[in-house]
């Protein structure tokens, strides 16, 4: 499609301001509205710090998609917001491109069933970096071979979920290569609660947040004698935008919801 018209939902934060240069470099994408919690009925050009788009910004969903006609919502902003967004929109007919994280798998699961009854695309990423889709992927074949796997995750300290959804997604897709283990020694036991982390099944996913850093992960699987260390560096919020614009691209065409940009590549 020449010109997808599209809503960004939280054009101010890191990602959506982001996200907004993104699309300033595009000539097939037309930002059309954007969704706000404030700044009811201003343009973005008269917020300072961000591009010089006409768009106006509505701080209600609702009145957005009655007043603007629009394509895809890209929407980065909380979890409890992006669920109702990728939600309305997808009744709207809107198709959502989302990377807000920390959706539960009920949520997920439920908006994959809404896309699929209004055969409407939707593409939920937990991340968008190519080079993090494929150390995922990587960390997918190795657990084939090394069922012991500890995620370490590492994200600046303004995160609102953890583990982040990239550990999560990781964590799904070796659970569908590895054999099922509970890992370290069976009367382990934990002095300070919490010490060995998350547990997906029987592997650990640690959580750290310091001011920093951006986004990165660590996926070590261990074997007698050796360590593999699988490892992904976002050092700024651009590594996310390539990502973002081949799902506004890939959404157009869909007809049902993915989770997970691994799903769209070749
Ligand atoms: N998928 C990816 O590749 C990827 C990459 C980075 C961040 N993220 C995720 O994107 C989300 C945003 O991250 P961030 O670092 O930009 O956060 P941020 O806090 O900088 O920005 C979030 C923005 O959302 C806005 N917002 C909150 N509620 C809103 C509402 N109801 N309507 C409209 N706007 C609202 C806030 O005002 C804020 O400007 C997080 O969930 C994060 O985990 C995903
Ligand atoms: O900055 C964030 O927040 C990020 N969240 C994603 C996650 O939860 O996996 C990944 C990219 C950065």
């Amino acid at each position: 499609m020449s010109n997808i018209k599209v809503v960004v939902a939280g054009p101010r934060g890191r990602m959506g301001s982001e996200a907004l240069r993104m699309i300033e470099k595009h000539d097939d994408l037309n930002l059309v509205a954007c969704l706000d919690m404030k700044h009811e009925g201003e343009r973005i050009k008269d917020i300072p710090g961000l591009p010089a788009f006409d768009a106006k910004i509505f701080t209600d969903i609702d009145q957005c998609f009655q007043a603007v006609d629009a394509d895809v919502l890209i929407d980065l902003t909380t979890p409890e917001y992006g669920y109702l967004h990728t939600k309305t929109a997808i009744q709207y007919g809107v198709r959502p491109v989302v990377g807000t994280t920390g959706f539960t798998s009920e949520q997920l699961a439920e908006l994959t069933d809404l896309a699929e009854e209004k055969r409407i695309g939707a593409v939920i990423a937990p991340n968008f970096a190519i080079g993090a889709v494929l150390m995922m992927q990587f960390s997918k074949w190795a657990a084939k071979y090394f069922p012991d796997v500890e995620i370490i995750e590492k994200h600046h300290d303004q995160k609102l979920d953890a583990p982040s959804g990239t550990a999560v997604k990781t964590a799904e897709l070796i659970k569908q290569e590895r054999e099922k283990k509970q890992q370290g020694h069976p009367n382990e036991q934990e002095t300070i609660q919490g010490a060995r982390g998350a547990n997906v099944d029987g592997m650990h996913i640690h959580s750290v947040r310091l001011p920093g850093l951006v986004a990165h992960q660590e996926v070590i699987f261990g074997s007698p004698g050796e360590n593999l260390t699988i490892k992904h560096d976002s050092f700024h919020r651009q590594s996310f935008m390539s990502g973002i614009k081949f799902s506004i691209d890939h959404v157009m065409k869909l007809d049902v919801l993915v989770y997970g940009l691994e799903n769209l590549l070749e």
